[in-house]
């Protein structure tokens, strides 16, 4: 007897489901039982889908019925694509097929086929085929009651819904969710095979059992199937000698691997009796990620999320002060331009006259931005303390050199920056989160945690991290992730200067294949980023989608963007099948992108700005939202705009050259982060009548610049 392969299913098999009705379901299910025990082609029932294995993808059809179940397998699963209705005009291709049984040489052939098959297909083709033709698009057959009943569709849209015919009015008709649009659609009209490859591949652990219990409404969600790579970091030991870090390009799964990571230690830490009940940490760089981090760890833990505590590393800085009675406000932003200003015009120099001139001249050069960067991200958060050690420290991550009558200029200010500041009996986020790493040890009631993740570690600063060390009871139990990449605030350091503990020599894991954006748009970011990166950028191996490449347009007047982006989200919902609210907007800053949700919304789409402390991502519409708060998110559809003012990127002028470059690679950092949150559809707007340094170096070998103009 062969051994049951592992179940896997992809999101529109689910949808697929949900519109059979009973005596089909258990037809179906008997099939896609059968199929986890024997996958393997035979005679007319189970045949390999010629069409696609030309193309690469290996897939197989069963006929179960009324209907063709399609799928692939290897050794050890039998994953479940989408479900058809057969019908012989619309299937030419198979019903030809069908009527051969293939012989071994023409199956080897297919073998062939298949592994010689283009990597990337003819995007421009598939996508002409998905547009609609027509005006409209009539519906194959008529929206009823029992069709809505079984698409579980709520009754409150009914009323509505009855009455349609065509494709266009279904999109067009106001008050429906988006989920119920799209599952009418996709019972409507099948999903084109190239879309579903691209879906996530989900686990049935249960089998067909798991089917039937969503088909009843009682089992709400599925799990990812993870790669065996991925699999395997989720799964490090409990008692490693020493911290993982997980490092990968943008899309390659660190966030779901740290969260997959949690579920495997809790398991662990559950059999070991010692532990009571076992808390662990799940830490990440904002609130908007602590949110759908919670969701998720949500559905994969279920009631054991209460051993889980998710939040930023600064909620638990602050929280570590009111414990400690220690607590102070922080300043705010013009507060703390003011004393700097008033620290630099105050500040006293030692030395000759010459040296005393020298020195105020370094600092006007320095600007006022650079020396804030360098008192907060270098001078606090690493906890300088004398002006000999600033002296003698190598400033990782800084560019721009400076001498020993430069590094006592800035010392000096510094000094008369703390005095300003401890006298307004506030402080800044730097000083928070060097207290919070030092308090800690005078608090040993503050109950300590059996692990700690960080997700997006790249961004923290020496202090959180050192606190997030304390907090874990052992650092064999701290895993962290971070692309240095992708880090847009901070500069970078060594992990060891942060902790003797952070030491992760041997416990490093790259991860290589990128499941969330096309090969087409990863490449394209990547060559953008040349100028800019911290590491290099050649981690990510293997692709698993790919699409068309990306586009760079060049506008002149306000309207002509709204156009563009207008044009631009409706043809890309049209090819990928889905709606306004997988697109989003990313823009420099809050007031470019109100201006463009506002003038999206006069236009008719549904548009709105989102702040990085009030994202709702759930809500319907575009989602418009400033480059630095699209961190660590992603959505289907991606435009980056809001450049026509020439405001960006901010660069002093007045700043040394080699600040001046180091300021552009940041921006150039964050333009990349923004780019990679694209999965299927990337556009860049860029002013036709200014040159920019940051909208510039797009290469025609990945960006599509054929309409710049
Ligand atoms: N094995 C997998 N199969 C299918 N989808 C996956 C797999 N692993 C991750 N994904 C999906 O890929 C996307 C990117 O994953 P994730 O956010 O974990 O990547 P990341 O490396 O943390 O990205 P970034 O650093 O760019 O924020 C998510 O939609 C995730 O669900």
């Amino acid at each position: 007897m062969t051994a049951q392969r592992q179940l896997l299913i992809k999101p529109t098999f689910l949808q697929n489901m949900l519109a059979l009705p009973g005596k089909e379901l258990h037809q179906i299910m008997e099939k896609v039982n059968m199929l986890t025990g024997d996958p393997e082609p035979a005679g007319k029932v189970k045949v390999p889908f010629q069409r696609y294995w030309q193309q690469g993808i290996r897939l197989y059809r069963l006929r179960a019925g009324h209907y063709r179940v399609f799928y692939t397998f290897d050794k050890q699963y039998v994953a479940i694509w989408t479900l058809r209705r057969r019908d012989e005009s619309t299937y030419e291709d198979e019903v030809d097929l069908e009527d051969d049984e293939l012989t071994p040489e023409e199956l080897a052939g297919l073998e062939q086929a298949a592994a010689n098959a283009r990597q990337r297909p003819d995007w421009d083709a598939i996508i002409a085929k998905m547009q609609p033709k027509e005006e409209t698009t009539p519906f194959p057959e008529p929206i009823t009651e029992e069709l809505l009943t079984r698409l579980r569709i709520p009754k409150i849209y009914h009323a509505r819904l009855l009455p349609l015919k065509t494709r266009e009015a279904l999109y067009d008709c106001h008050g429906l969710d988006d989920e119920t649009i799209l599952r009418l659609d996709e019972y409507m009209f099948e999903k084109p095979i190239e879309l579903i490859q691209q879906e996530p591949t989900l686990q049935a652990l249960g089998g067909v059992d798991d089917l039937l219990r969503y088909k009843e409404g009682e089992l709400l969600d599925f799990l990812l199937k993870l790669s065996p790579e991925q699999e395997q970091y989720t799964r490090w030991p409990l008692h490693a000698s020493g911290p993982t870090m997980v490092k990968g390009g943008p899309g390659t799964g660190k966030s779901t691997v740290a969260l997959y990571r949690i579920r495997s230690l809790l398991q662990q830490l559950l059999q070991e009796k010692s532990t009571a009940a076992p808390r662990i940490l799940f830490t990440t760089y904002t609130n908007a990620l602590v949110k759908s981090s919670m969701q998720l760890l949500q559905q994969l833990l279920g009631d054991s999320m209460r051993y889980v505590r998710v939040q930023t590393a600064d909620t638990i800085a602050t929280d570590v002060l009111h414990k400690a009675h220690a607590y102070k406000d922080i300043l705010d932003e013009k507060t703390l331009q003011e004393i700097l200003h008033k620290a630099v015009a105050e500040v006293r120099f030692e030395g000759s006259p010459l040296q005393q001139r020298a020195q105020r001249q370094a600092l006007i050069r320095m600007g006022n931005d650079y020396l804030r960067q360098e008192i907060d991200t270098f001078l606090v958060a690493r906890e300088v303390e004398s002006l000999l050690e600033y002296q003698c420290m190598a400033r990782t991550g800084r560019k721009y050199r400076l001498n020993g009558l430069q590094r006592e200029a800035v010392w000096r200010v510094y000094e008369r920056w703390k005095e300003l500041v401890e006298a307004t009996g506030q402080e800044t986020w730097q000083q928070r989160r060097v207290r919070a790493a030092r308090l800690i040890d005078s608090l040993p009631s503050y109950r300590r945690y059996d692990a700690v993740v960080i997700d997006e570690a790249q961004d923290l600063e020496p202090a959180a991290l050192r606190l997030l060390v304390k907090l874990c009871k052992a650092p064999n139990r701290l895993f962290i992730t971070a692309d240095a990449n992708q880090s847009i605030y901070g500069s970078s350091f060594s992990w060891k200067e942060v902790h003797q503990d952070l030491n992760f020599q041997g416990h490093t894991n790259i991860l290589k294949a990128n499941y969330r954006s096309t090969q087409e748009i990863d490449e394209a970011a990547h060559s953008y980023l040349t100028y800019g990166a911290l590491e290099p950028i050649e981690y990510t191996t293997h692709y698993v989608n790919s699409g068309p490449m990306p586009d760079v347009r060049a506008v002149l007047t306000a309207n002509h963007e709204i156009q563009l982006l207008k044009d631009f989200f409706t043809r890309a919902c049209n090819a990928l099948r889905l709606t306004h609210s997988s697109c989003a907007v990313l823009c420099p800053s809050e007031g470019e992108g109100r201006q463009i949700a506002n003038d999206l919304r006069v236009e008719g789409l549904e548009a709105t700005f989102m702040s990085g402390s009030d994202l709702n991502l759930k809500r319907p519409g575009i989602k418009v939202l400033t480059l630095k708060s699209a961190k660590g998110l992603e959505f289907p559809v991606v435009a980056i705009a809001g450049f026509l003012s020439g405001r960006y990127p901010v660069i002093d002028e007045q700043a040394p050259e080699d600040e001046q470059a180091e300021m552009l690679a940041r921006e150039r950092r964050t333009m990349y982060v923004a780019m990679t949150r694209a999965m299927r559809a990337l556009l860049v707007v860029v002013p036709a009548q200014h040159e920019n340094e940051l909208l510039t170096g797009f290469d025609s070998t990945y960006w599509n610049l054929s309409s710049k103009q």
